[in-house]
């Protein structure tokens, strides 16, 4: 017997010149969707080689002692006796038994340990041995098929005709044998047999491993024969499916079909085409890339295998990789993986068990277009088209044509705020390097800590004034500008010791003593600019006061342990410490060694909390953490960090969206045809608030909002805040004039631009929305109430004609309070800056 399990290769796939669909000749290859309608949804693959031999290796089976049963019911029989002494003679083992029965018994007791490699039968008294009913009982019993079964026969029945032998192939026998007593012609016969018998054996043994690692395998594989009879399918297959090859559907049509079906029965030899899967427990097919192989040891195919990519757990349940959603592209990446390796990595990655949240919705929306009215599939369409994206955060100005053509202003300041680009980027490398640093400004190219000599060393006195006054420090309308004056411009260190030390006790929670605090909030207040019209150490207090605020909020005490609150005080008082007066896009224009250093990424903010870690862990004077925990210093540095780096507008609505999608619940549906859905109203929902995760979405959101809350405090604050932005803007739009810089919001020109509108649009665009979810969760409606009446107040401002910060000014003198400033904040002898137009 020949058992040569050769392969059939044909290589001459490549050449194009295979057998095959037309598809497979030309070995196409997907592309990327155009059209649901154009798509190719067949992906023949030619490129990949066909299957490999079994190796040599596998089919090896060490040389071992020939062990014989006889089953002879005569008790001495001769010819039996002639047979074990041959068996002897080739240096093997012989056993008789002498009915059916213990044949069978001698085959289950033995078998795990010694299968003989031969049975002979003696065939020739029917009367006491059906021989025939013998063998299919053998061929019937488990892990046999290796063992050769030889019929002896009297030789008569031999010679009878020239199909006398063909029973006893049908009853499962290999060989018949005509009764001798002939040891020699024993010999030979057994060790003939013998051969035969451990070639099935390594063959059997090889097959079963390729099975083993089949049933191991994650993907769905099924081998049926030339007419797609399911021969062997594995545990993938059957768990998925529902259907166990035994009880299943037989035919692979019964329970598949598709492109792949076509492709096996048309002479490819190898192929990659999806399939269509029918599972007994739903009705939906799924379908799924499958590749496919035709196998023949010779040039016509006996088995065909079919590999059918697996089903993620929840496409199971839920449908997923329907027809549609697979023509739409949501499984686009595995359809066209073109070759071996890609696939191989992607199969890896599908074996872990990670599935991104956002496949999951996009796979989930495809599934909920089927059988959806044309208007409900082009909405949902439209959204995965926009979840595909990675940049799902990043903001783009909404399509409001009177904000884009009759505002430039507002799109100046709203786009310079949330673009992470810088502008102009290629007419400044045209124009080469320029010296980047502002007289007016210090230098940030160092974490140095700089000292004013007039601003260090504090004595920390209150005076009767300034002690009333930080006794009012946890109301809404805190006079902050009066704080500044009084102290001098060092407000952020005494507001800081009330409020941290005073009212939040952080000491306690941070195991240091006041002293230390005080040490700290001095040297970070110290590196605030005093130069800086806007980002100085005013506006960090009035950030901080801001937190001190939201955190006495009922929401916020019930969901912040102390060191948190502790955190979010540290990171509002030092978020802007060595703020420029410049922003990053500037830095990263002017090629400021901070740009350089931060890659141009979250630059300003990224040095906030470097140098606050900095400054803090320098020195033991004023390193408020030096007694924590190893675990807890780290958590608290993780809290400020996040917090610092969550105030980069350019994250804005990625934060916001973020707050909203896990804090509100939309509580009405929306209309069909209605896109517009941001009108619905939406129901504050704060269970979510059990995971820590959330919470650290609420810490986020509370500092964003402590950080531009200028806009909704009540309206003399927010005019002069609106009017040190500006100036501050205006500044930096001269310094890059006067250095040749690109300009990044050339709508704030001193001499051209619109303070009111430009409030109003930051309200607009960025207050409004988070102001109101901030609001709806802290429960504090004067949040929303003052953003709305500042609106008002520039909107008729500016219908009034009022442009300028000299306008402003003269507006501000009209407000009961309080009086504006006619400098920047008051320093202690550093730089003043006196606005031009006064
Ligand atoms: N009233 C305001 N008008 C315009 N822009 C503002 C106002 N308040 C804050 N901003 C901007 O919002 C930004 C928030 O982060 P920064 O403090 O880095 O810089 C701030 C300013 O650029």
């Amino acid at each position: 017997m020949d058992f040569e399990m050769d392969v059939e290769v044909d290589n001459d796939e490549n050449t194009g010149s295979s057998s095959g669909s037309p598809g497979a000749r030309a070995g196409r290859r997907s592309s990327l969707a155009l059209t649901p309608e154009d798509e190719p949804l067949v992906d023949v693959a030619n490129r990949s080689p066909p299957p490999a031999n079994i190796p040599n290796a596998m089919l090896y089976s060490p040389p071992e002692p020939l062990e014989l049963l006889c089953v002879f019911p005569e008790r001495a029989s001769r010819v039996c006796a002639a047979a074990c002494a041959a068996v002897a003679r080739a240096g093997g083992e012989a056993r008789s038994v002498r009915s059916a029965r213990d044949t069978l018994e001698a085959l289950r007791r033995d078998s795990d340990t010694k299968q003989p490699h031969v049975i002979v039968v003696d065939a020739r008294q029917p009367q006491t041995l059906d021989a025939f009913l013998l063998a299919r009982a053998v061929r019937g019993t488990k892990n046999t098929q290796h063992i050769i079964l030889i019929a002896v026969v009297k030789k008569s029945v031999y010679l009878k005709d020239d199909f006398a032998v063909l029973p006893y192939l049908d009853a499962g026998y290999n060989r018949i044998m005509v009764e001798t007593l002939s040891a020699t012609a024993w010999c030979a016969e057994v060790l003939q047999s013998r051969a035969a018998a451990s070639a099935a054996r390594a063959q059997i043994a090889a097959v079963a491993a390729l099975a083993a690692a089949a049933d191991r395998c994650r993907d769905l594989i099924a081998v049926t024969d030339e007419q797609q009879k399911i021969l062997l399918a594995n545990k993938s297959w059957s768990k998925v499916l529902g259907w166990r090859v035994e009880e299943g559907p037989k035919q692979l049509s019964d329970t598949a079909g598709g492109e792949a079906l076509r492709l096996a029965t048309s002479g490819a030899r190898d192929w990659e085409a999806p399939i269509t899967l029918r599972r007994r427990t739903t009705p939906d097919p799924v379908l799924v890339p499958c590749r496919g192989a035709a196998i023949g040891l010779t040039k016509s195919t006996s088995h065909v295998v079919f590999v059918c990519e697996p089903i993620h757990a929840l496409e199971t349940e839920r449908g997923r990789g329907s027809l549609h959603s697979i023509r739409r592209g949501s499984l686009d990446v595995r359809s066209v993986a073109s070759d071996g390796l890609r696939r191989t990595s992607l199969a890896k990655l599908q074996g872990l068990p990670l599935e991104a949240p956002i496949t999951k919705v996009i796979s989930l929306l495809s599934t909920a277009t089927e059988g959806a009215p044309p208007s409900t599939v082009a909405y949902i369409e439209r959204a995965v088209d926009m979840l595909r994206t990675s940049e799902l955060y990043s903001p783009q100005m909404r399509d409001d044509p009177k904000m884009r053509v009759e505002d430039p202003i507002a799109t100046d300041l709203i786009g310079a705020l949330l673009s992470r680009e810088q502008v102009n980027t290629n007419l400044y490398f045209m124009q080469g390097p320029t010296n980047t640093l502002s007289s007016r400004r210090s230098s940030n190219d160092s974490t140095v800590v700089r000292s004013q000599t007039n601003r260090s060393n504090i004595k920390h006195k209150t005076t009767g004034q300034l002690r009333e006054l930080l006794d009012t420090a946890l109301s809404w309308d805190f006079e902050i500008f009066k704080l500044e004056e009084l102290t001098r411009g060092r407000p952020l260190a005494h507001l800081g010791l009330a409020l941290m030390a005073g009212r939040f006790d952080i000491c306690s929670a941070l195991e240091c003593d006041e002293r230390t605090l005080l040490h700290w909030l001095t040297i970070v207040e110290t590196n605030y600019h005093a130069v800086n019209t806007y980002h100085n150490s005013t506006h960090a207090a009035d950030v901080l006061q801001a937190v001190a605020y939201f955190l006495e909020k009922d929401r916020l005490k019930t969901v912040l342990e102390p060191l948190e609150a502790a955190a979010a005080l540290l990171a509002a008082a030092a978020h802007d410490v060595d703020h420029p007066g410049t922003s990053s896009a500037f830095l990263c224009n002017a090629r400021h060694p901070l740009a350089v250093l931060y890659n141009d990424v979250s630059v300003l903010e990224s040095h906030h909390a470097a140098l606050t870690f900095k400054l803090t862990l320098n020195d033991d004077r004023v390193n408020i953490f030096k007694n924590l925990e190893r675990d807890t210093y780290k958590q608290v540095r993780h809290n400020v960090i996040d917090m610092i780096l969550a105030t980069e507008m350019t994250k804005h609505f990625e934060h916001l969206a973020k707050f909203v999608n896990v804090f509100y619940a939309k509580s009405s549906g929306s209309k069909e045809d209605n896109m517009h859905t941001d009108q619905e109203p939406l129901a504050l929902d704060t269970t979510a608030l059990s995971l820590p995760e959330n919470v650290v979405l609420v810490k986020r959101m509370m500092i964003k909002c402590a950080d531009v809350s200028n806009a909704s405090r009540p309206q003399k604050f927010a005019f002069e805040w609106a009017r040190r932005i500006a100036e501050e803007y205006f500044l930096q739009t001269d310094e890059e004039k006067a250095k040749d810089l690109p300009v990044v919001m050339p709508m704030f020109d001193r001499a051209t631009c619109s303070i009111p509108r430009s409030q109003i649009g930051f309200i607009d665009y960025i207050i409004m929305d988070m102001m109101e979810a901030w609001a709806g969760f802290i429960d504090m409606p004067e949040l929303v109430n003052h953003a709305r009446q500042n609106h008002a107040r520039w909107h008729e401002l500016d219908d009034a004609g009022v442009t300028t910060l000299a306008d402003v000014r003269r507006a501000q003198r009209h407000l009961a309070l309080p009086a504006p400033t006619t400098t920047n904040p008051p320093t202690t002898g550093t730089t003043t800056t006196t606005t031009t137009e006064e």
